[in-house]
């Protein structure tokens, strides 16, 4: 078997000297201004091993990658009630659409698409003030990576809050059919702030482990979540993680894996590691161009795709 190191600074290497960089998300301005020359990798093996390599200690907006933490905790406070409210079907639409609401009266067809982590992120608001409720989550993203510099950037979750239209139109939307219980603005406020917590690829890598091992952090020992909602999360970040692309995600890299529109991809190889990539220019369906390529090279060269050698 391949060294990792070896491997991941190869990779590294590799995605350097590519000029096809895919797109930075425009819609958010904040974003459009982003470096796609960036690109960092960080796996984290079973026995705690570490290879990162590029910019792998550079923060980024992790963006929807933030929806596994929230779905994480809103299973925690209100357990397999969520699934009234949010459906665990791939959707096969873009992460913004609206259509979908409309004919399945307001219930998203999965947590990860824009209005399922809405509907969740609306869960974990209805205990809470916003304010609380915001903290409840970046604190939890902090336990997870060990690291309480972790935070929020404050210019990205402003200027979504700016020109998050079509956030707000799923959100009122959900809201007409009863999904949304709070105010839609707070809703919306904190699923805004928790986009726009800042991480590294190290970082996020830390954060994810738990999914990779059976619900327990090996560094500690301690259960984040039972075995079985590690593997039911997982399950959902296989076959919803990349919206519309989540076949070709599946099909070339075989792990389950999340994106963001900031570039990012938490990816899980189950009992082997915790892999997370930046590069920022997205490919068509707004997850990272070279951040699939290169888990497709990674995963191809250690073996690490749940489907085979
Ligand atoms: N795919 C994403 O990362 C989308 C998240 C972004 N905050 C949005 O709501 O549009």
């Amino acid at each position: 078997m391949p060294n990792l190191e070896t491997v991941v600074s190869e990779i590294v290497d590799e995605m350097r000297q590519r000029s096809d960089r895919g797109e930075v998300a425009r819609y958010i301005p904040e974003l459009a201004r982003v470096d796609p020359g960036h690109f960092g990798l960080a796996v984290i093996g079973a026995d705690g091993t570490v290879a990162a390599a590029g910019d792998c200690d550079v923060p980024f907006s992790i963006q929807s990658i933030s929806k596994v933490f929230t779905l994480t905790l809103a299973l925690g406070m209100v357990g397999d009630k969520l699934w009234r409210r949010v459906g665990r079907e791939p959707s096969g639409s873009p992460f913004n659409s609206v259509v979908q609401l409309e004919y399945e009266r307001g219930i998203p067809r999965n947590p990860f698409i824009n209005a399922g982590a809405i509907a969740v992120t609306d869960l974990i608001l209805s205990r809470h003030q916003p304010r609380e409720a915001l903290g409840e989550i970046l604190r939890f993203m902090q336990y997870l990576a060990q690291d309480t510099s972790i935070t929020i950037d404050e210019a990205v979750a402003a200027s979504e809050q700016r020109t998050g239209f079509r956030n707000v139109a799923l959100a009122n939307y959900m809201k007409s059919f009863g999904v949304i219980d709070n105010p839609v603005e707070y809703t919306l406020g904190v699923y805004f702030h928790h986009c726009a917590i800042s991480m590294t690829c190290r970082q996020l890598a830390v954060a994810g482990r738990f999914l990779a091992h059976s619900g327990r952090d090996p560094s500690t020992g301690l259960s984040v979540v039972q075995a079985e909602r590690a593997k039911r999360i997982n399950a959902v970040m296989l076959t919803c993680g990349h919206y519309d692309g989540s076949g070709e995600f599946a099909y070339r890299v075989g792990l389950p894996g999340k994106s963001g529109v900031g570039g990012g991809i938490l990816a899980v190889a189950p009992g082997k590691a915790s892999i997370a990539v930046w590069a920022p220019g997205l490919d068509a369906a707004g997850n990272s161009h070279l951040g699939r390529i290169a888990l497709e090279r990674l995963t191809k060269r250690l073996g690490w795709s749940i489907f085979g050698e």
